[in-house]
C-alpha cells in the first residue's frame, strides 16, 4: 500500500489510529449516539455533507438496513461478493465499507492466507465496523485492515487486488468516473470488481413501488429515529444515479471489458461486475 492511508486497530479494548507516516495516537471512543442533525446539515450535496451524514447515521445504520430491507440486504450482499470472484488466499478491497457486512463476507472467502483491505471516509462508520470485528469475533477476521481514506484518491498502488467490492457506495461519489479509474488502476489484470446498489429501473412501474416504499415505510420508520432528511437522500441520490445500462457504458468507457448489470429483487437493486483487462 501506498500513502498516508490511516487505519483502525483495536489493542487492549481500545480503539486506536496510526497511519503509514505517524506514530499511534488515540481515536474517541464511538460515539454511541448520533449527533443532532439540523436540518441545514441533513442535504447532501456534496463529499463533506455525506460524509457527516453517513456519520450521524452510523448508529442506526445496520439495524434500519435489516428492519427495512426484511433482512434481504444480507443476502444482495452475499450476490455481490460471490460475483467479485474472491477466493482463497487473495487480496481483495472492499471500497466505501461503511460498517463492514462485505467487508467480513470477504473476508471468511479468502481466509487468512488472504488479505481483505476496508477503506471508507467516515470515521464513525469504520468505528462500529472496528467494534463489530471484535464482537463478532472470529479468527479469520485478523486479515482485515480498517482504513480511512477517500474513494477517489486510492491510497494503494496499481495492480494490487484480486477483487474489488462496493456496496451502496458508487451512488454516493460526486465523480463517478474518477472512481471507476481508480478501482481500474489498483486491480490486478483480469479481476472483477462487483458493485451492489439500489436500482435505477428502466420499468416506470419498479420505479414507483420503489419510491412509494422510500416516501411512505423507510422515510416515516428512520423518522422515528430522528434521521428524516437522512434517508429522504436515498430518493434524490437513486433519481440522480445511473441505470443498469449507463452503469455498463460507464465501465466499458474507463477500460473495463465485460460490464454486465444484474437487476436484484425485481430491479430494487443490482449489480455490476465488470473484468479489468
Ligand atoms: C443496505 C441498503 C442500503 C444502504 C444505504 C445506502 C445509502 O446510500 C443510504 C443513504 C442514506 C441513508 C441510508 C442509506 C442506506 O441505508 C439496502 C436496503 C436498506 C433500505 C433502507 C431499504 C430499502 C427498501 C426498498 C426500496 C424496498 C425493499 C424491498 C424488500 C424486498 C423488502
Ligand atoms: C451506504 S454506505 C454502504 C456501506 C457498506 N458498503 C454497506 O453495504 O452497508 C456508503 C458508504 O460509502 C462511504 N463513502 C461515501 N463517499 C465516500 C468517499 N468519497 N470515500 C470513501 N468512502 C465514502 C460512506 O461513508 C458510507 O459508509
Amino acid at each position: 500500500m501506498v500513502g498516508a492511508a490511516a487505519f483502525l486497530t483495536h489493542h487492549h479494548n481500545s480503539l486506536y489510529f496510526f497511519s503509514s507516516a505517524s506514530t499511534p495516537r488515540f481515536l474517541p471512543e464511538p460515539r454511541l449516539r448520533a449527533s443532532p442533525s439540523p436540518a441545514k446539515q441533513s442535504g447532501a450535496c456534496c463529499s463533506t455533507d455525506r460524509r457527516k451524514l453517513f456519520n450521524r447515521i452510523a448508529p442506526v445504520y445496520d439495524n434500519l438496513n435489516d428492519l427495512l430491507s426484511l433482512g434481504q440486504h444480507r443476502i444482495w450482499k452475499r450476490m455481490c461478493v460471490s460475483w467479485s470472484g474472491a477466493k482463497k488466499g487473495d487480496t481483495v478491497l472492499d471500497l466505501c465499507c461503511g460498517s463492514g457486512d462485505l467487508t467480513f463476507l470477504l473476508s471468511e472467502k479468502v481466509g487468512l492466507g488472504g488479505e481483505v483491505a476496508a477503506l471508507d471516509f467516515s470515521r464513525e462508520q469504520l468505528s462500529i465496523a472496528s467494534a463489530r470485528q471484535q464482537l463478532l469475533w472470529n479468527d479469520c477476521y485478523k486479515n482485515i485492515k480498517w482504513i480511512e481514506g477517500d474513494a477517489l484518491n486510492l491510497p494503494f498502488e496499481g495492480s494490487y487486488f484480486d477483487a474489488v467490492t462496493v456496496g451502496y457506495g458508487l451512488r454516493n461519489l460526486d465523480n463517478k468516473q474518477k472512481a471507476m479509474q481508480e478501482i481500474l488502476r489498483v486491480l490486478k489484470p483480469g479481476s472483477k470488481v462487483s458493485i451492489l446498489d439500489f436500482g435505477k429501473s428502466n420499468s416506470a412501474l419498479v420505479r414507483l413501488a420503489q419510491e412509494w416504499a422510500i416516501d411512505n415505510v423507510v422515510v416515516p420508520i428512520a423518522s422515528f429515529h430522528g434521521f428524516t432528511e437522512e434517508y429522504k437522500y436515498l430518493k434524490t441520490s437513486i433519481s440522480e444515479f445511473l441505470t443498469g445500462n449507463e452503469q455498463e457504458m460507464l465501465a466499458k468507457d474507463v477500460g473495463f471489458t465485460d460490464a454486465k448489470h444484474y437487476p436484484i429483487a425485481a430491479g430494487l437493486m443490482g449489480n455490476l461486475v465488470a473484468r479489468s483487462r
